[in-house]
């Protein structure tokens, strides 16, 4: 798993976005432990910061016998990890749509929303075969407000409408004057 262990560029990942050959995007906010070079055997393990405390380290420590150092790469180093899901779309509890509409983006929240269980996240480490390059990251959206209509510093709009308000009363008074003069003289 670590020799496949890559750096994909966000827009080539992007493309692997059909059943056959699904590929996502996801910060399993992961640490990665690795036995340290030369020990027989590797073990691998990403799991996510919340359950960090919660590593029995001494599991890792004990199938291979003897204690290995155990060599940790940091959170910082992992970043947004690339899972190729295409032999598990079929069996996805949460069925292949989901993995499909999530292709193309980072799709972190759309994971974490579900609440995965711990046996999910540590089935996905079976998927992981990379990295995205930071640097090919699209860069998010930022909020841009709405254009608003710009102040108008035109006096004269301003000066129409207070006339309006002052005659407008006073036509409805003249008018009312008017029709009263008129119903009297009848
Ligand atoms: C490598 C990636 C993924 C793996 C290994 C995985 C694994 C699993 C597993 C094992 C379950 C069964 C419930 C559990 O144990 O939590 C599950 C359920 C589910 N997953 Fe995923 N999943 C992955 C990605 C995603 C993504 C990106 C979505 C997008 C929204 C998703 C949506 C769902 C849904 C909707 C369920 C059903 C929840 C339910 O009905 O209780 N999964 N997944």
């Amino acid at each position: 798993m670590a020799e496949q262990s890559k750096i994909h560029a966000f827009e080539d990942v992007s493309k692997h976005n059909v059943a056959k050959d699904c590929w996502l995007i996801i910060s399993g906010k992961g640490f990665m432990f690795e036995t340290s070079p030369g020990c027989p055997s590797i073990v691998n393990a990403i799991v996510n910061e919340d359950n960090l405390n919660e590593i029995d380290f001494s599991v890792y420590l004990s199938s291979y016998g003897e204690p290995h150092l155990l060599l940790y790469l940091s959170l910082g180093a992992i970043g947004l990890e690339v899972y190729d899901v295409t032999p598990f779309m079929d069996d996805h509890p949460g069925g292949d749509e989901v993995l499909l509409a999530a292709t193309g983006k980072d799709a972190t929240n759309d994971f974490e929303d579900v609440g995965h269980s711990d046996s999910a996240r540590e089935l996905m480490s079976k998927y992981y075969i990379g990295e995205v390059d930071s640097s090919t990251i699209p860069a998010k959206r930022s909020y841009v407000a709405p254009q608003q209509a710009p102040y108008n510093p035109d006096k004269t709009t301003d000066f129409v409408i207070k006339i309006l308000q002052f005659l407008v009363p006073l036509l409805i008074l003249g008018l009312a004057f008017v029709v009263r003069h008129y119903t009297k003289t009848e």
